[in-house]
């Protein structure tokens, strides 16, 4: 479904990965690890296009991720690190936006799908009111409301109680049983047994951009690949 080649990143004069590969396919699940600062954020938001590499291309269904933006985006469901909810309108609201922004065939309403991702009795109370696992879940309700191929997700489980990450956890196995495709960062060790996890490690050493390519020095830092099926 997707596939990277020879990916290169550089932020603030700092080299995060280069010639990096990687492909995910229908029905399955990338999880992308790697210490604080490894690039896993900027990893994930160039291969949803919102930000280019400095090298390297990517594919969807075979096609470059530029050269349809609008056919990539409409079957790409991203959720950034961050809520991505509007504060002061309720959770209701929100999902209903969500719906105008990216209309999608529902078979339930939005109340049951709130009742779904654990916010029952809290759909009208303002966003910015709710704790930050309940700010979670609003965005996270996003992934009922989307019929996306590919979900791009940074750090889904941040603060979601346990109940919260094996719901999300079974709507993944369910996504991925569709033909769906995940690729994700997380801390966490996954407890997905009926679901084969690809992993990508990210490496924790990263060096001054101006100090590579010299032929004075190996190529910095990482690129293990993925590949081991837990
Ligand atoms: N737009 C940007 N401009 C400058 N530097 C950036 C930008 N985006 C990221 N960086 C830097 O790139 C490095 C990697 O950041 P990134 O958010 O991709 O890491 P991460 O692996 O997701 O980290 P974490 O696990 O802490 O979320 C950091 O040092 C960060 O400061």
């Amino acid at each position: 479904m997707l596939e990277a080649t020879g990916l290169c990143c550089i932020r603030d004069d700092r080299l995060l990965f280069q010639s990096l590969d990687l492909a995910v396919g229908s029905g399955e699940l990338l999880q992308i690890e790697g210490p604080n600062g490894a690039g896993k954020t900027s990893l994930l938001r160039i291969l949803a296009a919102l930000s280019q590499p400095q090298q390297g291309r990517i594919l969807f269904n075979g096609e470059a991720i530029d050269s349809d933006r609008e056919g990539y985006f409409s079957q790409l469901l991203y959720l950034g690190h961050k809520a991505g909810i509007k504060q002061e309108m309720t959770p209701l609201e929100n999902l209903e936006f969500y719906q105008q922004v990216a209309p999608a065939k529902v078979d339930a309403s939005l109340w049951q799908m709130l009742a779904l991702v654990g916010l029952a009795g809290y759909e009208d109370m303002p966003a910015g009111k709710l704790s930050a696992g309940q700010q979670r879940r609003i965005a996270l309700a996003r992934l009922w409301l989307s019929s996306a191929k590919l979900w791009i997700l940074d750090e889904p489980f941040t603060s979601l109680d346990k109940q919260g990450v094996a719901g999300l956890q079974q709507h993944f196995a369910a996504h991925l049983q569709q033909g769906g495709a995940i690729i994700m960062t997380s801390h966490q060790e996954l407890h997905m047994p009926t679901v084969p996890v690809r992993r990508l490690m990210l490496g924790s050493s990263v060096e001054d951009v101006a100090g590579a390519g010299t032929g004075s020095e190996p190529a910095p830092q990482q690129v293990l690949v993925s590949g081991g099926v837990q």
